[in-house]
């Protein structure tokens, strides 16, 4: 079988994160622009290299960015909001940055999550913008690689319906005319990379997977119709992933000469929908079969039996296979990784790994299973040690999940009755005030916690530094006059990291590394084993917190869901299993909690919009797995114990009625980025719970004045009684110095004092 491989994009922080070090060192002043181009140009120039050395048949070129892909897009053609033209004769990179940094006189563009991914993009800005070609960046790239390495690559950019879709700065009903507006500039495209002689370019268009409105269809079928006679000689494929392209008989009708199908986060659908349908005749097929955004092995079996249907579905020789979606995603490689334990270590593939296996699914098509004996057999064997790992298949967690239906997930009292109670035990304030969380992570802190790592501090003196800053913490908390009071959060590094080490059924790579935003990154914890409580993980901490003063401490825990997006999941259960995994096992501390007398306990859920379908249909039934394991988790603490949960990142508006059904007792949810639109939401819906909504952006060094608080807080009591309104920041403080925190905080008290005051309290 003759088939071919490609791929749709290759990690761009370096197996180092050499990248992100020349970033910053740029920005730093420490390199000059000079300095920075070449060592650039070197990272993707040796991304290039790899990616062809694996023996893929089509190397995807312009995937590289100096941020971010989206941003790219946007700049190249000349997308720039009016308040960047003033930055001073700023040109060029220095504008690109300043739009995704922020300039002297400019707020960065809004960044947001790149559909269900953990990866964020700048948010452009078309405004009145009459796009304009400035920058042919794919044809750059193309240059680039055929110069340099004699690779005749693949361009790649975000096709013209998903850039629009993801901007703003238009009206709804403007959405078509925008998207003609930017034809003449994908064309002009176009007919440059023609020109050079690229054979196929690779337009992404993931929002072809969200459920698309059908009116879009025509519109659809009227600009791939353009960009398909704009430069003959070149091919399209019309790139689709992170879920089924749907309608996919209607897709495959519009005039293009591939289709990008992800074969593995499809749910199954897209290979469902081609079993129905009669493959379009000289049509070609870029199958993604290979997981782009997990983490393990692929089952070379089960991936040669798919190809083989695929094959025989598509007629020809026109089935190329590559990964469900750019590497972007994963981590670099595998190799660098030293302390895993072999099993394990053996089921992990990484980008570069993920391409071995597409040479060696081609290996085993064309050349037949034996000429790739070794290989398979190596890979089954991994597995299958791999599988074999007992903390895989734990008895007394599959006791623990047994009949996980009829779990009760439910407080025993319901919320009426319990905030009466509370009412009487906690004897608060109205409009009570508190914290999210963390306290500055300082300088001092990261170095104790590195010299504890690193053995050159025992247990006790890393203790002892811990219970120094608690105290310290909770002096201040007192003495700024807040009613409920955190310890501080100073032994956590991440908040998913720090439970993820103290759990069962996590491990921590060394360099597995991946792009969030820009050039930072997270090192997500790998959820590869059962799940399970091993030991209180907050426990000395609070209640030391709590021995040092009278006024409620609460108790601070990240959520069972939050755990779960932030982490790549074992993928032989589904993830409402590995959910539900971790809910009973925080449930277990929640309890331990409550029996060393912390009854105010907060259980953090930033990340649960993260893991939200891109399809409205199946999101549903991801918010009510979701909100039960939430409820899993806290749903058996007395009456009178105060559950807290703890949400931001993104607007949450639109699920208030999910974030209702988790049944917490106060819910504090960041208000500042949504401005104003979440508080809208309160007004449509009865949502009778307790309440912080932030008073105030963490997000910057900025110290808020009393009187802006006292202006938030009363918006909010437009719309939210006073008797369940909290006065709180929006997040966490740990990115925060000392100085502006108390400041802030003393601030927040006396707008609190202030609002008690006009309320006639
Ligand atoms: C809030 N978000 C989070 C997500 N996921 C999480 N698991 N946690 C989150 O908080 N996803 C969505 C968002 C993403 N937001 C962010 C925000 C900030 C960053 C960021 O700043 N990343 C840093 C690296 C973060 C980190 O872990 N730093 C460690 C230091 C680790 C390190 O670099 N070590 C050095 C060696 C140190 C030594 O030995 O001296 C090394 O490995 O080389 C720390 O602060 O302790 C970044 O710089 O990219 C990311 C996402
Ligand atoms: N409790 C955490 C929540 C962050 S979303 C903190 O305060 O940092
Ligand atoms: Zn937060």
């Amino acid at each position: 079988m003759n088939v071919r491989t490609s791929s749709l994009g290759y990690p761009r922080i370096g197996g180092s994160r050499e990248w992100k070090k020349a970033l910053e060192a740029y920005w730093a002043g420490r390199i000059s622009r000079e300095k920075l181009e070449e060592e650039l140009s070197a990272i993707q120039e040796s991304h290039l290299r790899t990616q062809r050395d694996a023996g893929l048949d089509f190397v995807p070129v312009g995937d590289f960015s100096y941020y971010d892909h989206v941003l790219d897009t946007a700049f190249m053609f000349d997308v720039v909001p009016p308040r960047f033209r003033k930055e001073n004769g700023k040109e060029g990179l220095d504008l690109y940055f300043a739009m995704a940094r922020g300039g002297e006189n400019a707020t960065a563009c809004e960044m947001t999550k790149w559909f269900n991914t953990n990866y964020h993009y700048i948010v452009p800005e078309i405004g009145e913008t009459a796009p304009r070609l400035v920058w042919n960046k794919p044809l750059e790239a193309y240059r680039f690689a055929k110069s340099r390495l004699g690779i005749a690559g693949k361009p790649v950019l975000v096709g013209p319906y998903t850039l629009v879709r993801l901007s703003k700065g238009y009206a709804a009903q403007e959405f078509e005319s925008v998207v003609r507006r930017f034809l003449p500039v994908y064309v002009q495209v176009l007919k440059e990379l023609a020109e050079e002689g690229a054979t196929w370019v690779q337009l992404d268009e993931p929002a072809l997977a969200t459920g698309f409105p059908q009116e879009h269809l025509k519109l659809l079928e009227e600009i791939y119709g353009e960009l398909s006679t704009a430069a003959p000689g070149l091919s399209i494929l019309l790139q689709t992933y992170f879920e089924a392209a749907e309608p996919l008989g209607d897709i495959l009708k519009l005039p293009v000469s591939g289709f990008g199908l992800d074969f593995v986060h499809d749910g199954g659908a897209n290979l469902e929908a081609l079993r129905q349908l009669e493959w379009p005749a000289g049509k070609s097929l870029w199958a993604g079969i290979i997981d782009g955004r997990g983490i393990w092995r692929c089952d070379p079996e089960a991936k040669l039996s798919l190809a083989e249907e695929l094959a025989a579905l598509v007629p020809g020789d026109s089935l190329i296979l590559q990964p469900s979606c750019s590497l972007l995603h994963v981590p670099v490689s595998v190799r660098g990784e030293r302390k895993l334990k072999p099993e394990v270590r053996g089921a992990l593939a990484f980008a570069d790994e993920k391409l071995e296996e597409l040479a060696l699914l081609k290996l085993a098509l064309r050349e037949g299973r034996e000429a790739a004996g070794e290989a398979l057999s190596e890979a089954n064997a991994a597995l299958a040690a791999f599988r074999a790992l007992p903390e895989r298949s734990r008895a007394d967690v599959a006791e623990l999940t047994r009949g996980l239906a009829e779990l009760p997930d439910r407080r025993s009292t319901a919320y009426a009755e319990r905030a009466r109670l509370q009412r009487v035990k906690w004897d608060l304030p109205l409009l009570p005030t508190t914290t999210i969380g963390s306290f500055p992570q300082t300088p001092e802190v990261r170095q104790a916690r590195l010299k504890w790592r690193r053995g050159e501090w025992n247990q006790e003196q890393y203790d002892s530094f811990i219970r120094k800053e608690i105290e310290s913490a909770i002096a201040f908390q007192e003495s700024a006059g807040l009613d409920v009071l955190v310890h501080g959060e100073f032994e956590r590094t991440d908040m998913v990291e720090f439970f993820g080490e103290k759990l069962d059924g996590f491990l921590f790579t060394e360099g597995g590394w991946v792009q969030s935003y820009g050039s930072r990154c997270v090192k997500p914890p790998v959820i590869y084993a059962d799940v399970a409580f091993t030991e209180p993980m907050t426990v000395k901490e609070t209640v030391y917190a709590q021995s040092l003063t009278q006024r409620p401490v609460k108790g601070m825990l990240t959520g069972p869901v939050t755990i779960l997006n932030w982490s790549f999941v074992r993928d032989d259960l589904s993830r409402e299993q590995v959910a539900l995994q971790i809910a009973l096992a925080l449930r277990q501390e929640i309890l331990a909690l409550e029996s060393a007398g912390i009854e105010m306990i907060q259980v953090d859920e930033p990340a649960v919009r993260e893991g939200l379908p891109l399809k409205a249909s199946d999101q549903e039934a991801y918010l009510d797995w979701a909100v039960r394991a939430f409820r899993i988790s806290t749903g058996l603490v007395r009456p009178t114990t105060q559950i807290h949960t703890h949400m931001c990142y993104c607007e949450f508006g639109e699920m208030i009625g999910s974030i209702s059904d988790m049944d917490a007792d106060v819910i504090s949810i960041e208000t500042s980025r949504s401005h104003g639109e979440l508080i809208e939401s309160f007004e449509s819906m009865h949502y009778d719970k307790g309440i912080g909504l932030g008073v105030y952006d963490i997000h910057s060094p900025r110290v808020p004045s009393v009187l802006e608080m006292e202006t938030a807080i009363d918006r909010a009591l437009r719309v939210l009684e006073p008797e369940q309104f909290w006065i709180n920041p929006d997040c966490g403080l740990k990115t925060r110095g000392w100085k502006e925190t108390e400041a802030a905080l003393r601030n927040m008290t006396e707008a609190a004092v202030s609002a008690r005051r006009k309320t006639g309290a």
